[in-house]
C-alpha cells in the first residue's frame, strides 16, 4: 500500500534508498574508473587493465541513464550493479596474484550488496563471494610471492577505503532523509490529531488532555483553575437563515475572536458542535468571569460574516478540591445552562 501510494523520489517508499544509493555508486565508478584507467596507462602500460577500466566506465555510465529513465527498473539495476562489482573485485584480486593489498577491496562488497539487495539476499551474495575468494586464496596462495608494501597497495588502500566511506554516508544520508520525513509526517499527524478542522483551534481530544493535566497539577498544588463554557446562542437560526456554509463561516470568525482575547497561558478549543471550551490556569471565579465578559462583549459586538450578529452564553467553574474532569464539567454544564434559562448572552459562574 505504501508504495502504490507514495513516489519513487520520497524518502518513505522503500526502493528511494535504494536509487540514491545506486546513483551515488555508479558516480563513483564514473569517477574512479577513468582516474585508475590513466594511472595504469602512465604507470604500467597495463593496456588490458586500462580497457577494462574503460569498459567498465562505459557500463556503469549506461546504467546510471538506464536508472535516470527508469527508476521503476532499480532492482534489476541493483542486481547488476552488485554482480558488476562483484566481478571486477573478483577479476582483480585473481590477477593480482596476492600483490598490492587488492585483497582490501573485499571490505567493500558487504556494504553494497547489502544496501543493494537488501538484507537475506545482500548476505548470501556477500557470504557466497567471499567464500569464492577464500577457496580461491586457499588454492593459489602456495603460488603467491610476499605482498611489498608498495605506493600500490597505499592507493589501493586509499581509494578503497573512500570508496567505503562514501557508500557508508550515502546509506547514512539516506536513512537520515527517510528519518526526518517521517518525523515530519508524524508531527503533522500529531497536529491533526489535535485541532479542530473546521477554526483551527485544539479538539476535544487536546482540551481532554489539558483539563487531566490541570486537575493533577491543581491537586498537587495550591495553583487553582477555572475554565468557561461557551455556547452560541440560537445558533440553528443562522443555519437556517443563511445556510449550513455561513453559520461554519461564523464559527471560524468566533473561534478566531477567542483566539485574540485569550491570554497565552489559556487554552482554547472547540469542544463541540457550537460550544467552545477556554481553560484558565491560575485564576479565581471572579477573575474568569470577567475575562468572560470581556469575550461575551466582544463578540455580541462583532459584526460577522454578511454583518451577522449574533451572542453568546457563558458558563464558569472553578477548581474545587475533590474535582475530577466529569464533576468540574457537570458544573460548568450546570453555569451555562442556567445562563441560556435566565435570557441568554450572559455569564454564570457555579
Ligand atoms: N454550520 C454549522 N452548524 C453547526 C455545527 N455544529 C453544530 N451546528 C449547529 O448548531 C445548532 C445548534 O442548535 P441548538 O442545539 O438547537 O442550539 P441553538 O440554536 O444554538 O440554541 P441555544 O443553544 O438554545 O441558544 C444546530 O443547528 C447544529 O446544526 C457546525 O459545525 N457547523
Amino acid at each position: 500500500m505504501l508504495s502504490k501510494s507514495t513516489s519513487i523520489n520520497s524518502p518513505l517508499d522503500p526502493r528511494y534508498r535504494r536509487v540514491q544509493f545506486l546513483k551515488a555508486l555508479l558516480w563513483i565508478i564514473i569517477v574512479v574508473a577513468p582516474l585508475l584507467a590513466v594511472v595504469n596507462y602512465i604507470r604500467e602500460q597495463h593496456s588490458l587493465m586500462v580497457a577494462l577500466e574503460l569498459g567498465l566506465l562505459a557500463i556503469a555510465a549506461g546504467l546510471f541513464l538506464w536508472l535516470e529513465k527508469q527508476p521503476k527498473a532499480v532492482l534489476v539495476i541493483s542486481w547488476l550493479v552488485t554482480l558488476l562489482i562483484s566481478s571486477v573485485v573478483a577479476v582483480y584480486i585473481v590477477v593480482s596474484q596476492g600483490q598490492s593489498y587488492s585483497l582490501y577491496w573485499l571490505a567493500v562488497i558487504p556494504p553494497v550488496a547489502y544496501a543493494l539487495l537488501g538484507g537475506r539476499w545482500g548476505l548470501l551474495l556477500s557470504a557466497a563471494f567471499l567464500l569464492g575468494v577464500f577457496s580461491f586464496i586457499s588454492v593459489t596462495e602456495a603460488t603467491w610471492s610476499d605482498a611489498p608494501f608498495t605506493i600500490d597497495s597505499l592507493l589501493n588502500i586509499i581509494i578503497a577505503t573512500t570508496a567505503l566511506i562514501i557508500l557508508l554516508r550515502y546509506i547514512e544520508q539516506t536513512r537520515s532523509d527517510a528519518f526526518h520525513f517521517l518525523h515530519q509526517h508524524s508531527e503533522r499527524l500529531k497536529s491533526i490529531a489535535v485541532t479542530d478542522p473546521l477554526t483551527g483551534l485544539f479538539n476535544r481530544v487536546q482540551l481532554d488532555h489539558d483539563l487531566n493535566h490541570s486537575l493533577v497539577k491543581a491537586r498537587q498544588s495550591d495553583s487553582g483553575f477555572s475554565i468557561m463554557l461557551i455556547d452560541i446562542d440560537h445558533f440553528k437560526r443562522v443555519n437556517d437563515t443563511y445556510g449550513h456554509q455561513v453559520g461554519d463561516i461564523v464559527l471560524v470568525e468566533l473561534a478566531q475572536i477567542l483566539r485574540t482575547r485569550i491570554r497565552s497561558t489559556d487554552v482554547a478549543g472547540r469542544w463541540g458542535g457550537e460550544e467552545f471550551l477556554v481553560l484558565v490556569p491560575n485564576s479565581t471565579s471572579q477573575q474568569c468571569v470577567k475575562h468572560a465578559e470581556i469575550m461575551r462583549e466582544a463578540i455580541a459586538h462583532f459584526s460577522f460574516h454578511d454583518g451577522i450578529r449574533i451572542t453568546a452564553s457563558f458558563g464558569v467553574a472553578s477548581f474545587r478540591n475533590g474535582d475530577d474532569s466529569e464533576s468540574l464539567i457537570a458544573r460548568v454544564d450546570k453555569a451555562l445552562y442556567q445562563a441560556k434559562a435566565e435570557g441568554r448572552n450572559r455569564t454564570v459562574s457555579a
